[in-house]
């Protein structure tokens, strides 16, 4: 319990290769279950780049803030820096879960500083992850070789571990989070 006796919510670490789907499935959790908050996390990226909802900053900011503390966790992948602002801390102590797509070799740490984490690890098979990488645009063909070619990282032991196949049709995936995550509610 909190100071104020709210249980308090649970952070959501959506994991998995690139392409597989996480946006998409946080995208549609959140259109389901309007009470999830959707983290928007702080990226070195162009801000015209599309796809998720981020606050691009460059690298010299990102790493003024991360000195000062703003992140509650910030990591590198893919020549870019992400970082979760510190203020989710007060979203789950108001009760409310959150949703962050995590990097996998973070989740050790994220456990330590969110201990109610459940992570929803999402998979599909190879050939569908590299038709939706093409898919979507969002990197040229060289970054989509690199990033299918990104060995995954191990999971450390004792988390609470959802498996989450998108390979089938987004809705199939929605379905098995919100069963894993809710439920009383299925
Ligand atoms: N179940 C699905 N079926 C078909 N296309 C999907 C499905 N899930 C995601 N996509 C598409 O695949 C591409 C990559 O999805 P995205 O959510 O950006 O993945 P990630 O965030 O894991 O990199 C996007 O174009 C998205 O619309
Ligand atoms: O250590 P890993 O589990 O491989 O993850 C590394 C990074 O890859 C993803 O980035 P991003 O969201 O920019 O790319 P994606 O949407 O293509 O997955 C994920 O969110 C992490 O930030």
């Amino acid at each position: 319990m909190s100071e104020g006796g709210t249980v308090p919510g649970r952070l959501i670490a959506v994991v998995g290769p690139s392409g597989v789907g996480k946006d998409s499935l946080m995208e549609a959790l959140c259109a389901k279950r309007p009470d999830l908050v959707r983290v928007r996390r702080v990226v070195t990226r162009a801000p015209e780049a599309g796809g998720e909802d981020f606050e691009a900053i460059s690298p010299a900011l990102f790493a003024a803030r991360a000195a000062g503390g703003d992140f509650a966790l910030h990591w590198q992948a893919h020549g870019l820096s992400y970082g979760i602002p510190r203020e989710v801390h007060q979203t789950l102590a108001r009760g409310q879960d959150a949703l962050a797509n995590l990097s996998r070799a973070m989740l050790g740490q994220a456990a330590r500083v969110f201990p109610g984490l459940h992570v929803l690890h999402v998979t599909a098979r190879p050939e569908v992850l590299a038709a939706r990488l093409a898919g979507r645009g969002r990197e040229g063909r060289a970054e989509i070789a690199r990033r299918l070619a990104r060995p995954a990282p191990a999971f450390p032991a004792g988390l609470t571990v959802t498996e989450i196949d998108n390979s089938g049709p987004l809705e199939r995936a929605v379905d098995a989070a919100l069963s894993a995550l809710y439920p009383e509610r299925v």
